[in-house]
C-alpha cells in the first residue's frame, strides 16, 4: 500500500495537462504539469486502434502512489527526471497526526458524508459494495484522495487536492467536494425524473449519446474516436457509392458508433468501412479518345519484332474503339519469363490511357485471396483484385493477372473458380501467363497469344535498341559515359546468359552500368558524401570488382541524386566496354558450347528439347541399369504422361531386342534380373508431356547397344507402340533452345516440318534439321556410325 512506498530521490516524469493523479487513485491517462506531483506505478499499457492517419494511441494505466514536490528538474533523452521530496507523512508521522482531536473530528465528518454518496449511488449501480469496503479499511486521509479522484472536479480543484498535504486542510477539501458532488446526484436525479417520461425516442438516444462520450472522454477513451468515426462517414458520403452499397455501409456505419473500439469486431468493421469508403467508385482514368496509329507507333517504339502479336493488339484496341462496351476478350498472353508479357500490357495501358496494375496470383490457394475474406474473420482481408482496385485509385485499370497458371487448389477451395466468376462478366483484362495448366473452363474465357522466346539475333537488336538505353537512363548515364559494343553484348548473349527471353540480359546489362556508374563517379570524388557514408576507396572497389561477383549493392550514397552524378561525370572519358571489363563485373563466363559433349560421357545419356516454364530447354536423360527384379525406376520429378512414355520406350526397345546389335553388357543389361532406372537431371523442375518419347526410347537402345549417342544431336516427338514418330508443340522454342546450346543438329518428327518456317534463317542456317517418321528414322541418326540395328531399317 501506497504508506509503504519508498521513494527514490530521482523519478521520471509524466506531465499531465488536464488531470491531476492523487495517491491511491488509480487512472487511465492520455498524457501530457507544477512542482508537485504523485509518484505513480504503472499496471498496465495497451495500445489502440491505429488510426487511418497512422497515428497510435497508448493507453497506460496509473496508480498514484504518493504526493512528491520536485527540486531539480533535468532534460534525459526525450524525457524528463526530476530530483524529488517526498511530501506525503509516513507512516511513523501519520499515527502521531493521528492524535490531533480535531482531525478526528473532521474524518469523522467526512466519512459520514462519504458513506451519503455511497448509499446514493447504490440505488443507481450495484458496484459499490467495494468502495464501502475501501471505506472500512483505508486511512482516512487516503479516502480522500481516493473518493475525490472518483468523480469529475475541475483542473483547478484538482491542482488544489494536490497542493493539499495537510491533513486537515485536505479533509476539509475533500469533505466540501464531497458534499458538492451528492447535491449535484440529487438535482440532477430529480431532473431526470421529471423529464424522463416527456423524451422521445430520438431523444433519449442523443442523450444517451452525449453521456457516453463523456464517459468515455472520462475514461480517457475518447482518442478523437468520434472525430474519427465522423472523418469516416464524411469520406464515406464523398466516396459516391452507389445505392444499394451505400445502404448497406451506412447501416455498418450505425452498428460501428454502438461499439466501443475494445469490443471485438470494431476493428474489422472499421476496416471494411475504410476499405469501402477508399475504393475508386466514381474516380475513373479520363479514356482519352483511342488513336490507333498513335497506339501501333508506341507499341513499336516500346517493343522490338513481335509482329504477330503487336498485330493482335491493335485488332484488340480496334474492336475496343469501334465499340466501347463490347463485350471483350480477355488477352491471356503465355510465354517463358521475360519475352515483354508485362510491358506488352503496361503499353496496352498506356494506349487506352488507363492506369496499369499488376496483381501476382504465384501461389495463390486459397479461394478468398480472389474473393475476399468474410468480413468478420479476425485478419481479413479483401480479395486481391479488390486491393489492386484500391492501389490503382480508379475503376477502370488495366488489370494484369501475373502467374494465373500458379494458383493451385487445395481445402481452402479452388482459386480458378473464384477467378472464373471474376473474369467471367468482366472485359478489359489483361492475363499474363506462363505455362499451360490453367483449368479449361477458364482459359475458354481467355484469349491465348503466345510470345515465344527470341533468338539470338532478336536478343541482340532488342538490347541495342531496348534495353542499353533503358538501362543507361536508370544509371543516371548516357552513351556519352558508357558503351556496350555489340560484340560484347553478343558475348553476354551467349556466355553469360541461356535464356528464351532477355530477363537475365536485361539484369547483366545493369551490372556493367552499376559497376561504370560508380568507377566514373569515383575517379571525379566530386560527389559530397554523406557524413554517415565512409568513403568510396577504389580497393573497396577494386576487390568486389576482382571478386567477379555481380555488384548488388547500391554504393551511390542515398544522398546523392542524378543530377550530382551527371555532373561528376561529366568531364569523364567514355567507359567502352571490353572483354576484361565483363570478366571483372559479372565473372567468368558462365555457359560455353561444350556442356553437351562433356556430359555425353557414356551409353545411355541422350539430349532431349522440351518445353518447360522457362520456354523451350534442353533435357539430358540418362539411363542406366542395376541389379533389382526386371523394374523400371523413374526419377525426376515426372508427371503421369511422361512416367507412361517411359513404360511404352521400355517396352519397344524389349519387344525389339532381338535386332539390336547388342554388345556383351547390353546383352547383360536387359536380362530380366536388372532394373533399369532413367533419371532426368535438373530435379527442381517438373516435367511432363509425351514429347520425350523418341529420346526415352535411343536412351535404352544406347544403353543395351552400349554405343554413345552423337553430343551434337538434339531430339525430341512422341512415339507410338508401333513406332511412328507422332508431332509436337514448341517446335520453334525448342529449336531456339538447340540453338543457345550451340547443338548442330536437331532431330523433329517429320510432321512438324510446317512449324519450321517460324524460325528465323539466321538461326536454320548453322543447323542440320532432320525429319523422323518412324523411331527407326531417329535411331539411325542418333549414333555415331549409323544404326544400332542388325539389318538396316527399309525406309
Ligand atoms: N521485344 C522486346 N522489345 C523490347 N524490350 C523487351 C522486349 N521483350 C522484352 N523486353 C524487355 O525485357 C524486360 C522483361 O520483360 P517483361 O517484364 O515484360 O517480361 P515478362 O514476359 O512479363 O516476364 P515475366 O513472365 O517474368 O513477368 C523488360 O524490361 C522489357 O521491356
Amino acid at each position: 500500500m501506497a504508506e509503504s512506498v519508498e521513494l527514490p530521490s530521482r523519478l521520471g516524469i509524466l506531465p499531465f495537462r488536464n488531470k491531476v493523479l492523487l495517491p491511491g487513485a488509480i487512472i487511465r491517462i492520455r498524457c501530457t504539469s507544477s512542482s508537485r506531483g504523485v509518484a505513480a506505478r504503472a499496471l498496465h499499457l495497451s495500445r489502440g486502434v491505429e488510426k487511418p492517419s497512422g497515428r497510435v494511441t497508448y493507453i497506460v494505466v496509473l496508480e498514484g502512489l504518493c504526493r512528491f514536490s520536485v527540486q531539480e528538474l533535468s532534460a534525459k533523452g526525450t524525457y524528463y527526471t526530476a530530483k524529488v521530496s517526498r511530501l506525503d507523512m509516513t507512516k511513523p508521522e501519520l499515527e502521531l497526526a493521528e492524535q490531533d482531536p480535531e482531525l478526528i473530528t473532521l474524518s469523522r465528518q467526512f466519512k459520514a458524508t462519504a458513506m451519503e454518496l455511497i448509499s446514493v449511488l447504490e440505488q443507481k449501480q450495484k458496484t459499490v459494495g467495494r468502495t464501502k469496503v475501501l471505506l472500512e479499511t483505508v486511512p482516512v486521509h487516503r479516502l480522500a484522495d481516493i473518493f475525490v479522484a472518483s468523480f469529475e472536479i475541475s483542473f483547478e480543484e484538482q491542482l488544489s487536492m494536490l497542493d493539499s498535504v495537510d491533513l486537515k486542510v485536505r479533509l476539509s477539501k475533500a469533505n466540501e467536494l464531497v458534499e458538492r458532488h451528492l447535491q449535484s446526484i440529487r438535482v440532477a436525479e430529480k431532473i431526470t425524473q421529471k423529464v424522463e417520461g416527456q423524451l422521445s425516442k430520438s431523444q433519449k438516444e442523443f442523450l444517451l449519446r452525449q453521456q457516453m462520450r463523456a464517459i468515455k472522454e472520462e475514461l480517457g477513451d475518447n482518442d478523437d474516436d468520434e472525430d474519427d468515426v465522423a472523418t469516416l462517414e464524411r469520406k464515406m458520403q464523398s466516396a459516391g457509392m452507389p445505392p444499394n452499397v451505400w445502404k448497406h455501409a451506412h447501416r455498418e456505419l450505425r452498428r460501428l458508433r454502438k461499439m466501443q473500439p475494445q469490443q471485438p469486431g470494431y476493428s474489422s468493421s472499421r476496416v471494411y468501412l475504410e476499405l469501402l469508403a477508399d475504393l475508386p467508385w466514381q474516380k475513373a482514368s479520363q479514356e482519352r479518345e483511342l488513336n490507333l496509329r498513335a497506339a501501333k507507333d508506341r507499341l513499336d517504339s516500346v517493343h522490338y519484332g513481335l509482329t504477330k502479336v503487336k498485330q493482335r493488339i491493335i485488332e484488340y484496341l480496334a474492336v475496343r474503339k469501334l465499340k466501347p462496351d463490347a463485350q471483350g476478350p480477355v488477352l491471356c498472353f503465355v510465354g517463358p519469363p521475360g519475352v515483354g508479357k508485362t510491358s506488352l500490357a503496361s503499353s496496352i495501358a498506356a494506349a487506352l490511357g488507363r492506369k496499369f496494375i499488376r496483381i501476382s496470383l504465384g501461389g495463390v490457394k486459397d479461394e478468398a485471396d480472389i474473393r475476399g475474406h468474410r468480413r468478420t474473420y479476425i485478419g481479413s482481408m479483401p480479395g486481391r483484385l479488390i486491393e489492386g482496385l484500391k492501389r490503382a485509385g480508379v475503376n477502370n485499370p488495366v488489370m494484369l493477372l501475373d502467374e494465373i497458371d500458379k494458383t493451385g487448389s487445395d481445402v481452402r477451395g479452388d482459386p480458378a473458380s473464384a477467378l472464373l466468376e471474376v473474369l467471367d462478366p468482366e472485359q478489359n483484362k489483361t492475363f499474363n501467363d506462363q505455362v499451360k495448366p490453367i483449368p479449361p473452363p477458364l482459359l475458354d474465357r481467355m484469349e491465348v497469344i503466345e510470345l515465344p522466346g527470341y533468338t539470338p539475333e532478336e536478343k541482340l537488336k532488342i538490347a541495342m535498341q531496348h534495353l542499353i538505353p533503358k538501362v543507361l537512363d536508370q544509371h543516371g548515364l548516357s552513351s556519352d559515359y558508357l558503351q556496350i559494343p555489340e560484340d560484347m553484348v553478343e558475348f553476354v548473349i551467349q556466355r553469360y546468359t541461356r535464356e528464351a527471353g532477355v530477363r537475365n540480359l536485361e539484369r547483366k546489362l545493369a551490372a556493367l552500368a552499376r559497376a561504370a556508374a560508380v568507377k566514373v563517379a569515383e575517379q571525379q570524388h566530386t560527389i559530397p558524401l554523406s557524413k554517415e557514408e565512409p568513403p568510396i576507396t577504389t580497393s573497396l572497389l577494386d576487390t568486389r570488382l576482382a571478386e567477379g561477383t555481380e555488384i548488388e549493392m547500391e554504393v551511390m550514397p542515398m544522398s546523392v541524386n542524378d543530377h550530382e552524378i551527371s555532373n561528376a561525370i561529366r568531364s569523364t572519358s567514355v567507359l567502352i566496354v571490353d572483354e576484361p571489363m565483363l570478366e571483372k563485373v559479372l565473372g567468368p563466363p558462365i555457359f560455353d558450347d561444350r556442356e553437351t559433349l562433356e556430359r555425353i560421357v557414356a551409353p545411355g545419356i541422350t539430349v532431349g528439347l522440351v518445353w518447360t516454364s522457362f520456354g523451350g530447354e534442353v533435357q539430358f536423360v540418362e539411363a542406366t541399369t542395376m541389379a533389382g527384379k526386371g523394374e523400371l525406376q523413374l526419377t525426376g520429378q515426372l508427371g503421369d504422361v511422361i512416367k507412361e512414355s517411359a513404360h511404352l520406350a521400355l517396352a519397344w526397345v524389349r519387344a525389339r531386342a532381338a535386332d539390336l546389335k547388342l554388345s556383351d553388357a547390353g546383352e547383360i543389361n536387359l536380362l530380366e534380373n536388372r532394373d533399369v532406372h532413367i533419371h532426368f537431371p535438373a530435379g527442381a523442375v517438373p516435367k511432363d508431356g509425351p514429347s520425350a518419347g523418341v529420346t526415352l526410347v535411343t536412351s535404352l537402345v544406347s544403353l543395351f547397344s552400349q554405343k554413345k549417342v552423337r553430343a551434337d544431336t538434339a531430339m525430341t516427338g512422341e512415339m507410338t507402340l508401333r513406332g511412328l514418330v507422332l508431332p509436337v508443340g514448341g517446335i520453334k522454342d525448342k529449336v531456339l533452345a538447340a540453338h543457345r546450346y550451340g547443338i548442330k543438329r536437331v532431330i523433329l518428327p517429320e510432321r512438324n516440318l510446317k512449324d519450321l518456317v517460324e524460325i528465323p534463317q539466321a538461326v536454320l542456317a548453322g543447323m542440320e534439321i532432320l525429319l523422323a517418321k518412324r523411331i527407326e528414322d531417329v535411331l539411325e541418326q542418333a549414333f555415331e556410325g549409323g544404326s544400332p540395328w542388325k539389318q538396316q531399317s527399309k525406309l
